[in-house]
């Protein structure tokens, strides 16, 4: 275990060593359009502006932290992944995050939803989004929401186990109703990303495998169930992919599958989802491709695998989640306390602890995930000094930004603003130390409007049940 020594001054010169790929910015004022949502810019004295209100405004509005979308932003993505995969279908991810005012947008802007949880599926209908272009995901979704989805007309169910295949057979007969299905499957493709968000390698809990045989196997009992409609399969190797070959590999195993399904059956499939998981910038680091990019890519990878096979090209779907909800997201947060610690080697490094941490992004912490940051409620003059931004919790891992450049003028009060957090950060929030989660605005054209509200101690205590008992519940 390491022992760090806290520095008498928080004026202490900070050495610490940056990481290879992080480059000292020569204005540490500039933003880095790569990673700013499309209205963010700098107003006067240096402030940040997103939706055409400062930071400062937000924060007034909203208290702080607070996850702001760019609604223009958030849409124009939407729109442009719908445009650039013309003839596709595109599920935006609704786990990545959502609301009902995002169900709203995605559904304006022509998009379908994948949705993988009671809660999505109800955020979703609640919010008046067309089942028809809904698809529900999940390895072990229960009786209550297979009965929501087969009663309110969800237009596809991605089907993950044999055993979810006996409980559909089972609830489609006990309703008279219908299942359009498709089946997840693994392809044992090793996504080059961090272990715990790769799903397309074999030894993991989605899908039935191809290689193992059982992804064949439950088509086939599909195909011949009376009330199931197998349309296609569904395959998803992991997230924040910035290479296309995964996909290529997912391709050519999932169409050599349907071909394999047309000599047991006769019958050729008619679609084919290849899931989400594009990559974005969090850092200067990352590179990813346009929408527009990955589907040429991806049209020419599925056109030359079908061919091999003898196959039409069947309907195609991607499932983005990241891509369009990630740049769309900044973070804002107030900070707390500024200090300079010894860590060894004559270095120091800089802390700066804001309010809020893990709980409202476990990213850092779950898979070591880069972000950046910038000072937002004004420029600084001071030269860019190496800082670690963490949280309040009482974890050592509570990092939000691993290695940033800020002023080294930044002090308690200031604001610090963290891009490409519209992802995977507010949804994946959590209560840990009793913190309520920050809430989400929108902001368009100078207009704040809420999306999500800020949940209060109130409301956590309120959950608490030897403080606040309630009077329906059985003594145990
Ligand atoms: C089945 C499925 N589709 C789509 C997505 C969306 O992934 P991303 O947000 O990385 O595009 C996920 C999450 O990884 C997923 O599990
Ligand atoms: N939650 C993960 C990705 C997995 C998404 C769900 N399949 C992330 O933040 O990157």
């Amino acid at each position: 275990m390491t022992h760090m020594h806290v520095a008498g001054s928080i004026h202490a010169d900070v050495t610490s060593p940056a990481p290879q790929w992080l480059v000292k910015p020569t204005d540490v004022n500039a933003l880095d359009r790569r990673l700013w949502s499309d209205t963010v810019d700098r107003g006067a004295g240096g402030v940040l502006t997103i939706g055409g209100l400062t930071a400062e405004q937000i924060v007034e509005q909203t208290g702080s932290p607070v996850y702001v979308i760019d609604e223009l932003d958030f849409r124009g993505r939407a729109l442009s992944w719908r445009e650039a995969f013309a003839g596709w279908k595109v599920y935006y991810a609704a786990k990545s995050f959502l609301c009902a005012t995002v169900a709203r947008w995605i559904s304006e802007e022509g998009l379908n939803l994948d949705v993988s949880s009671h809660g999505e599926l109800m955020v979703a209908l609640r919010a008046g989004f067309d089942p028809a272009r809904l698809a529900l995901h999940g390895n072990n979704k229960s009786d209550e929401v297979l009965r929501l989805a087969l009663t309110s007309g969800v237009g596809r169910i991605v089907v993950d186990s044999s055993d979810e295949i006996g409980r559909l057979e089972r609830l489609t007969a006990e309703l008279g109703v219908r299942a359009s299905v498709l089946i997840r499957v693994t392809t044992g493709v090793e996504a080059h990303t961090h272990t715990y968000i790769a799903t397309g390698h074999e030894d993991q809990k989605f899908g039935l495998s191809i290689t193992g045989g059982q992804a064949l196997v439950g088509m086939v009992r599909c195909f011949h169930s009376p009330n199931i409609d197998l349309v296609g399969i569904h395959s998803h190797i992991g997230s924040q992919i910035f290479d296309t070959h995964g996909f290529e590999v997912a391709a050519r195993r999932t169409l050599k599958l349907v071909s394999q399904f047309r000599e047991a059956t006769g019958v050729t499939l008619s679609e084919l989802d290849l899931g989400g998981g594009f990559g974005i910038a969090y850092t200067a680091e990352d590179t990813p491709a346009t929408a527009a990019d990955l589907a040429a890519s991806l049209k020419d990878i599925v056109a030359h695998e079908c061919r091999g096979f003898g196959l039409d090209v069947p309907q195609l779907s991607v499932e983005p989640g990241r891509a369009i909800s990630g740049p769309a997201g900044t973070a804002i947060y107030r900070v707390g306390t500024v200090k300079a610690v010894e860590i060894g080697g004559g270095h120091t490094r800089r802390y700066v602890s804001v309010d809020g941490g893990m709980s409202d992004n476990i990213r850092p912490a779950l898979y070591a995930a880069e972000y950046s940051a910038v000072l937002a409620n004004r420029a600084s003059d001071a030269r860019p000094v190496l800082s670690r931004v963490v949280g309040l919790h009482c974890e050592g891992g509570d990092i939000l930004v691993r290695d940033v450049f800020l002023p080294g003028d930044i002090r308690p009060g200031d604001l610090v603003a963290v891009p490409a957090s519209g992802a995977y950060s507010r949804s994946m929030a959590s209560n840990y130390n009793y913190t309520p989660r920050p809430p989400v605005v929108a902001v368009r054209d100078g207009t704040l409007t809420p999306l999500i509200h800020r949940e209060t101690l109130d409301d956590l205590l309120a959950l608490d049940a030897g403080l606040s008992p309630r009077h329906d519940e059985v003594e145990r």
